[in-house]
């Protein structure tokens, strides 16, 4: 996985910004997979972030869990963990000792810097601060060692918002989102077209595209190798393999632009969606008896969300006309 990205992508990307990618490899944090030495090391590694709240660390790769932090709904967490299991985790942690502790704990090889967390409307894997763990995380070893965790506290209610929606921040570093950035303005972007109506946004579609005139999937260019490495590189982060993941969508919103309401495409199955640039608010809703039932997630720059289930198929979403320029990679499996 990791061999493609740092490999294709980085010769890939070298004529736009040569070393881009280059650095990418270097900034990747605990990207090669390590067998893990031990418990408390499989916890911490360099280039991991905690999250520091209400004066304790939460500790890096743990599911992170930012209770309403703006007032907002939660969404159901990465990663397939009960929600009632990633909530004790919080608890636990937030227990588990104090900062000065925690960074005594952490003091050696694997030791990180510390960054909080953004706010962020709902539960949130720290997937930039994620290591490896081939052994019992696999692919998913961005989220630790739940079975670890002390099982006896449940302090709180679990009500998951949206089914099937997962959230990831920092699926990439600022290194790579400006690379992946120069390569979206690099692509042949055109304006959405749907029938007579002309989208303010940008975009250029491979591996498949959709032709809605005729209301059929329709040919697209294969894949860039780029676009590969960087699918082999986020489907993992929410637990999905690359393969299926065919179709990819770039999309560029310069100010004025953003997305109506819809569903995507029946053709499609899940979507993965890349935010890069500029923070948006990806809103949801769906229709109730009386009108519609709302949500509303914050996107930071460089997060990844996964579409699944009800959020993909109960659920419309739409992105508000951009005030700064945001870009997005979507990929999508084909039904
Ligand atoms: O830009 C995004 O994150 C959303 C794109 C989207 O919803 C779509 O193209 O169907
Ligand atoms: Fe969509």
């Amino acid at each position: 996985m990791f061999r493609l990205f740092s490999g294709q992508m980085q010769n890939d990307l070298a004529p736009v910004r040569p070393g881009a990618m280059f650095d990418q490899k270097q900034a990747l944090p605990c990207a090669e997979r390590q067998p893990a030495i031990d418990h408390r090391n499989r916890m911490t590694c360099a280039g991991q972030r905690g999250l520091e709240m209400g004066g304790h660390i939460v500790r890096p790769l743990v599911i992170v869990i930012v209770m309403h932090p703006l007032g907002r709904e939660p969404v159901e967490p990465a990663q397939d963990v009960p929600l009632d299991r990633a909530r004790r985790v919080l608890v636990y942690q937030q227990r588990g000792g104090s900062m000065a502790a925690e960074r005594s704990q952490q003091a050696g090889p694997h030791a990180g810097a510390r960054q909080p967390v953004r706010g962020i409307g709902g539960y949130i894997v720290h997937a930039g601060a994620g290591g490896l763990d081939s052994k019992r995380g696999g692919e998913m070893g961005h989220c630790l060692h739940i079975e670890a965790m002390p099982q006896q506290i449940d302090l709180f209610a679990s009500t998951p918002v949206v089914s099937g929606l997962r959230m990831v921040t920092d699926a990439v570093d600022p290194a790579l989102e400006r690379a992946l950035e120069q390569r979206i303005d690099a692509a042949p972007l055109q304006p959405f077209q749907f029938g007579q109506w002309r989208g303010k946004r940008l975009t250029a579609n491979f591996g498949s595209g959709y032709d809605y005139r005729r209301g059929r999937v329709a040919d697209a260019p294969p894949l860039p190798t780029w676009i590969e490495a960087l699918r082999e590189r986020l489907t993992p982060l929410v637990g999905r393999d690359s393969g299926a993941f065919v179709q990819a969508l770039l999309i560029r919103y310069d100010p004025g632009a953003g997305i109506g309401w819809h569903r995507d495409r029946p053709q499609y199955g899940e979507v993965i969606g890349l935010s890069l640039s500029a923070p948006a608010v990806l809103r949801l809703r769906r229709r109730t008896k009386n009108g519609f039932e709302r949500r509303k997630v914050e996107l930071p720059p460089r997060s990844l969300y996964l579409l699944s289930g009800e959020a993909r198929t109960a659920w419309e979403h739409s992105i508000a006309p951009m005030a700064v320029t945001r870009r997005s990679v979507t990929l999508r499996t084909l039904r």
